[in-house]
């Protein structure tokens, strides 16, 4: 493409040199990635600034510079922006074909439920017999093809590219989860997208976010930057009706909304509702009619989950037989209030829950079926809201006979500080402390008799433990097997 012609992309920029007939080859935001030909944006991190690696990427080959400063180097035109991470998001837009206008785009946001969400749609629409593309905290998935994944929501560029191959394949329909961190730090910027979600809002996150106003603000940009009611394209923002901060959510869009709720009334709503060990029942109510489902799911929060991703397949069009048949097959998200079984006489569930509310929901729906005790085993990750500590440690001894609090990924912090931070304060002395991971969830097993639950919270998915900024293989569903069978199952 001629830089020319990519730099259309941008309302402003200043440059004192020709941009005319530059072929350009491809566009990176990390020097080590530079080839012949590429343009390099500098974007400023919070670990280091982009800007310094400038000459270096000449070096490697870049023959294009974005950057928000003059800088002093040689052999490159330098296009100078007054925000490069916008700039990024843009040129990654226009230079990868625009293709969210290309494929319907499903944004879902909120603190807990957008993975669940996500995959409990992506099994309606391809039960629908669509071409689906996902991309979320566990992993890209296009059509049946998986990708790993280092962010929820991946930078701009990344996110393009991504979008751009799913264009190519031919998805049908397009879904993802959108961080607070990315909707702030301008990663979805110059998304299209058709369809927003709204799942809930509590505490978390607050290590980057000033509070829980700021917190809110930034799930809000989904829906502000939602399009124009005037366009010929139908948007639709879902809400659920539940949650208070839809209230404020609805404010900022001039969109039409599609509410789901269990409490009060909605547009798509559960009512009648039976939990039972390996299943929930309710009935299905929503515009386009009623039916009961039986959903291997457990917990109201799954049914929360279940309503978001109907009111999306409905705006869809999916027919209801449909979505019954995609919501009966489902049997649960890898990682995600998972039972570990090797034949033995106690439960043991883990569960990705690593925030005080959606730790408390997890307990409260184990606790409805506890007949023995309940075992808790979390701990809070490190370098990741400090003020989350006690409140998650508070749930855990509040809704377990025992919690045995040990580490989560403790990247750049001391372990036995984050314990500390979680204990200190701690009324209830129904707790332990085991830092090592490995150690805590065999004493839990050790523990266990017949009947009795263990949670193992805080990982779910995740096969790697990182300390000091190394990822070691760590998989809580292996290592309790491990300790299932040591103890003669
Ligand atoms: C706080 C944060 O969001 N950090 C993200 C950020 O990293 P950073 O600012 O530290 O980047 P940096 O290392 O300073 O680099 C700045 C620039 O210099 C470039 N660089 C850097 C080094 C070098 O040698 N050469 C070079 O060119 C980098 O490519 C980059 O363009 O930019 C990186 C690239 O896009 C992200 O991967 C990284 O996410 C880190 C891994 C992270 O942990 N983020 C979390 C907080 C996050 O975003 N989480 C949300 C989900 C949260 C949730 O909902 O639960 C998510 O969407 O993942
Ligand atoms: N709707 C919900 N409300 C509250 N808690 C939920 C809800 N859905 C799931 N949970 C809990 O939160 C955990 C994470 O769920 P999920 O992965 O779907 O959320 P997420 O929003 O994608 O999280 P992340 O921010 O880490 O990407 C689950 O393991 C469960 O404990
Ligand atoms: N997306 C979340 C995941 C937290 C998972 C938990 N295991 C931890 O490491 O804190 C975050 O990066 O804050
Ligand atoms: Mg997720």
């Amino acid at each position: 493409m001629q830089l020319e012609e990519i730099l259309f992309a941008l309302p402003f920029y200043k440059t004192k040199q020709s941009v005319e007939n530059i072929q350009v080859n491809g566009m990176k935001m990390d020097h080590r990635d530079i080839k012949a030909g590429d343009i390099f944006v500098c974007i400023k991190g919070f670990t280091v600034d982009g800007h310094r690696f400038a000459q270096q990427a000449i070096d490697n080959g870049a023959n294009v510079i974005i950057a928000e400063k003059e800088l002093d180097v040689s052999g490159a035109i330098i296009i100078i922006v007054p925000d490069t991470t916008r700039a990024l998001a843009l040129l990654a837009t226009k230079y990868y074909q625009y293709p969210t206008n290309q494929i319907p785009l499903i944004g879902i946001t909120g603190t807990n439920g957008k993975t669940t969400t996500t995959y409990l749609l992506e099994e309606i629409c391809q039960k629908h017999n669509k071409k689906t593309g996902l991309i979320g905290t566990i992993q890209v998935k296009i059509g049946h093809d998986t990708y790993d994944i280092k962010n929820t929501t991946p930078d701009a560029l990344h996110l393009q590219r991504l979008f751009n191959q799913m264009v190519e394949e031919k998805v049908d329909i397009a879904m993802m989860e959108v961080s607070s961190h990315a909707l702030d730090l301008g990663r979805v910027y110059g998304c299209d997208f058709d369809i927003a979600v709204f799942t809930n809002l509590s505490q978390d996150h607050l290590d980057y976010h000033q509070d829980m106003d700021d917190y809110l603000r930034a799930k809000t940009l989904l829906f502000t930057g939602l399009g124009n009611r005037y366009e010929d394209k139908k948007k639709y923002a879902v809400l659920n009706i539940d949650d208070p901060n839809s209230e404020y959510i609805k404010k900022s869009t001039a969109q039409p909304i599609v509410t789901y709720g269990v409490n009060e009334k909605a547009d798509v709503m559960a009512t009648n509702i039976h939990y039972h060990l390996k299943s929930t029942t309710f009935t299905l109510e929503t515009p386009i009619g009623e039916t009961n489902i039986t959903s291997q799911l457990i917990g109201t929060f799954n049914i929360y989950n279940i309503l978001a991703a109907v009111s999306v397949a409905i705006l869809l069009k999916v027919p209801l037989k449909t979505i019954k048949e995609a919501l009966e097959t489902i049997a649960g998200v890898d990682g995600r209030f998972e039972q570990v079984t090797v034949g033995q006489k106690f439960a043991v569930i883990v569960d990705y829950a690593h925030t005080p509310d959606s730790l408390e929901n997890v307990l409260q729906t184990i606790k409805e079926f506890a007949e023995q005790k309940v075992y808790v085993v979390v701990g809070t990750g490190g370098d990741r809201d400090r003020t989350k500590r006690p409140l998650m440690a508070n749930v855990a001894t509040k809704y377990s006979d025992v919690a045995i609090f040990t580490s989560d990924n403790p990247r750049t912090e001391e372990p036995l500080a984050i314990l500390n931070d979680m204990t200190s304060g701690l009324t209830a002395k129904n707790y332990q402390v085991i830092e090592n991971r490995k150690e805590a969830i065999h004493h839990a097993v050790q523990l266990a008799n017949d009947g009795d639950i263990i949670l193992i919270a805080g990982k779910g998915h995740e096969t790697y433990q990182e300390i000091n900024g190394i990822r070691y293989d760590f998989d809580d569903r292996v290592i309790a097997k491990e300790a299932i069978k040591q103890k003669g199952y």
